[in-house]
């Protein structure tokens, strides 16, 4: 195994490499606007076509449609599978990751054009850098160094790459059932780089939150009415909607909806030696958020509440005046939109129930002749791996290698939606290897992915390949 010959390739080629984020950074793929959809079929062809110049063995699976409110429905991005080896004595893995993106414009606040990567310092700046494309690429290009210097591959691999993620990963579920015992019959192990570190310190992950993530209605009269003509006749679907919506977390962070902590897993004296080993700054993490203050100072319960404790997010409301200016309007229908993440042992069905009930009964208290609809829009569940798994130690020797250092054993706040339907449908063994930096901006403004990370970062994918061949099958 010619680790050196293929680490000197990466590091010849990453100005390519670095080209082609750009030119997949360049693409709109953001799922959660249906305007821009045929981007995200563009993207998916993409993938599609570079896994195939390679010369894997790719599919663009067809995931059916998704119904959109207004009773219409619309094509869901292909699937791209991919295949490269067929080897049965080696063992296969399965790489997910997905190419659509959060959405961005430069008036939200960006430095630089959110879809024109720009390089500064070191940092490759543009939505979706670090969520999730470089991560697909460097995967990508791990292999492709091994082709490239006519090398086997230690494993077969197998690329899983989606356009829906950012929005619940519509489809894929249906998709995974149907294929176990085709595309995941020969697969062992699954991975997953769709996450980021905790600190300057690579990382393994282990968890990821799920999230129940909810529209709430207001409905009221015909249309918008003037707030001088008709305010203080009419009882406001806003007022209506921020009463509801204040009911749900109290100001310091509890969560107000009745038994909603109730299947959550007991906090255990392991978890809490873990937490406190680990190297974390509250105070640097304060400061790079830009908050006076946090909720908790102390840095077991700051990490605990950032990976396994639920939390309620308000994300945003539909129908509201937004623009500038000083518009005296009584929206007519507005939509609260608002998340729960989930954690062991919660469950998003259990959830729906008590939010729905919750919001209904104090709505109720209210006496208004408005209208109430609460409905879950997704429902993915948490993820928890069992870290003594020889990926893991796989995954601590490749770190090991490529940066010198031990990798952080983390979990992520965030959701990646499949994961769990991945671990329960093909009963295989999933590890999480991040490789985005902790400050890399994730849905926000400025989103970036540093080059260092991107580059080593396919270094230790490499080295990963050839860790996962050594693990004996039970
Ligand atoms: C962690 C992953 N990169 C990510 O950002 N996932 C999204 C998925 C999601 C969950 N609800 C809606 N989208 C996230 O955690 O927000
Ligand atoms: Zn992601
Ligand atoms: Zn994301």
């Amino acid at each position: 195994f010619r680790f050196d010959e293929l680490i000197k390739y990466v590091d010849d080629h990453q100005e390519e490499y670095v080209q082609t984020l750009r030119e997949w950074v360049a693409v709109e793929s953001d799922s959660s606007d249906v305007t821009k959809r045929a981007e995200l079929y563009r993207m998916m062809d993409m993938v599609g076509e570079k896994l195939r110049k390679m010369g894997g063995k790719v599919e663009l699976v067809d995931i059916g449609e998704e119904q959109l409110p207004d009773g219409s429905s619309l094509a869901l991005p292909k699937v791209v599978t991919a295949q490269f080896g067929s080897d049965v004595n080696k063992p296969t893995v399965c790489v997910y990751g997905h190419v659509d993106v959060q959405p961005a414009q430069k008036e939200d606040g960006w430095a630089t054009e959110p879809y024109n990567l720009t390089e500064i310092n070191g940092n490759l700046y543009g939505r979706g850098a670090s969520d999730n494309k470089a991560p697909v690429l460097a995967w990508i290009h791990a292999v492709e160094a091994f082709k490239a210097l006519d090398m086997d591959l230690p494993v077969n691999v197998k690329y899983l790459i989606e356009g829906m993620e950012e929005t619940g990963s519509n489809g894929l579920d249906a998709m995974i059932k149907s294929q176990k015992s085709t595309f995941f019959s020969d697969v062992d192990y699954i991975i997953i780089s769709d996450c980021g570190w905790l600190s300057k310190r690579p990382a393994l992950t282990y968890g990821t939150r799920g999230n129940c993530y909810f529209f709430a209605e207001v409905e009221g009269p015909k249309q918008d009415l003037h707030s001088g003509v008709y305010g203080g006749t009419v009882i406001e679907p806003m007022t209506d909607l921020i009463g509801i919506l204040d009911t749900l977390i109290s100001p310091s962070g509890t969560i107000l909806i009745p038994g909603i902590r109730d299947a959550v897993a007991p906090f255990s004296d392991e978890e809490w030696k873990m937490y406190q080993d680990i190297e974390f700054d509250v105070e640097s993490y304060r400061e790079k958020i830009g908050v006076e203050q946090l909720m908790y100072n102390n840095k077991v319960e700051l990490l605990a509440h950032r990976w396994r404790h639920p939390t309620v997010s308000i994300h945003g409301i539909n129908g509201a005046f937004s623009a500038p200016g000083t518009k005296t309007v009584i929206p007519a229908k507005v939509t609260g939109k608002f998340s729960i993440r989930q954690v062991p042992d919660m469950d998003p069905a259990v959830v729906e129930k008590q939010v729905t009930d919750h919001l209904h009964s104090v709505f109720a208290k209210r006496k208004s002749p408005n209208k109430l609809k609460v409905k879950m829009i997704i429902g993915a569940k948490p993820w928890l791996a069992d870290i003594k798994h020889s990926l893991y130690e796989a995954g601590k020797a490749a770190v090991k290698r490529v940066f010198n250092v031990d990798a952080d054993m983390i979990r992520e706040g965030g959701t990646i939606p499949i994961a769990r339907t991945f671990q329960d449908v093909t009963e295989k063994s999933i590890i999480m290897l991040p490789i985005g930096g902790f400050d890399d901006g994730l849905h926000s403004q400025n989103e970036k992915m540093s080059r260092y990370n991107y580059i080593e970062g396919t270094k230790m994918f490499i080295a990963y390949l050839q860790e996962v061949a050594q693990i004996k099958k039970d």
